[in-house]
């Protein structure tokens, strides 16, 4: 059984994790790295640690849904030791220090990163620079809409979608994102890519990315129904990277888009 070290474990994703993997054939829960208080039951002999080296050498690979600074603690870890395991990132929200950090430990073991770990997004975004780039003319704008406890924005699958957008139309997102809209502003510009968040109620995740001209317009909507979603998008993958070259992989790697 390949043991799997959950970093998260607490919280809403973290704890999907350890429902999933417990009815899983092939992978269980070996380690969880716990912050605050873990009231969840666990299964016997389940490493319990606040410690990511121990958390490491309990585990085969790694899943993190958990907060930035858990994840710099993790990376961290390895980039100061100069080995771990193989990872599955999934936390949201990194400033530049911390995707640097992701780099570096890329070069020690697989790791995968991917701010939605849902097929369908993964699909959306080859949807998206598909159109971005065929509907030159097109405004495009990004709604996403999360539940009221999601505490950075925009989400990180709406960022990734922007990328996909500028990069098909050879744009550098930086330079032509809006994050907000209020008072005189004057007229949009042409190149100008807005993304703007929605928070509230228990909304799992929805992603709009509109394409928008005179006469006509496209929305592609993508919406998570289920956070398991997620935990099991992240399972997958995390069979798929053991045993896989030291590297920075994305999701599109893991399910052969
Ligand atoms: N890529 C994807 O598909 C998805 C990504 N996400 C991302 O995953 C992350 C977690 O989401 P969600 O489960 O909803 O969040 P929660 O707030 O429910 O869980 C966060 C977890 O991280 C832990 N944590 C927080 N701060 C620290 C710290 N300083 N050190 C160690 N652990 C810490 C929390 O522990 P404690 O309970 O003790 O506070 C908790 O276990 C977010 O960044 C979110 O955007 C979410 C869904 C899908
Ligand atoms: O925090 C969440 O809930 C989610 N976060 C991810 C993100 O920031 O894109 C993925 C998903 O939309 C849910």
């Amino acid at each position: 059984m390949i043991k799997v070290g959950i970093v998260g474990s607490t919280g809403r994703v973290g704890s999907l994790l350890i429902d999933d993997l417990a009815n899983d054939e092939q992978a269980k829960v070996g380690a969880v790295h716990v912050f605050g208080e873990m009231t969840k039951q666990l299964p016997e002999n389940t490493v319990v640690t606040n410690d990511m080296k121990v958390l490491l050498d309990s585990s085969d690979v790694i899943i993190d849904f958990s907060a930035p600074v858990a994840t710099e603690a993790l990376l961290t870890q390895i980039v100061e030791s100069g080995n771990g395991k193989p990872l599955v990132i999934a936390t949201t929200g990194f400033n530049k220090h911390q995707q640097n950090l992701l780099v570096e430990a890329s070069k020690i073991v697989p790791v995968l990163y991917a701010t939605n770990m849902s097929l369908g997004v993964a699909v959306l975004n080859k949807l998206v620079a598909l159109a971005s780039k065929t509907l030159a003319d097109f405004d495009i704008e990004i709604v996403e809409q999360h539940h009221r406890h999601k505490v950075d924005s925009p989400s990180g699958t709406a960022l990734t979608l922007a990328e996909h957008a500028a990069n098909a139309r050879d744009l550098d997102l930086d330079k032509v994102r809006v994050s907000g809209r209020d008072g005189i502003i004057g007229a949009r510009t042409k190149d100008e890519i807005a993304v703007m968040a929605l928070r509230g109620g228990d909304i799992v995740g929805r992603h709009t990315v509109g394409l928008y001209n005179d006469g006509e317009f496209i929305e592609l909507n993508h919406t998570a129904t289920s956070r398991n979603t997620f935990s099991r998008g992240a399972i997958k993958v995390a069979k798929w990277i053991i045993g896989k070259d030291p590297k920075l992989y994305s999701i599109n790697d893991a399910l052969g888009l």
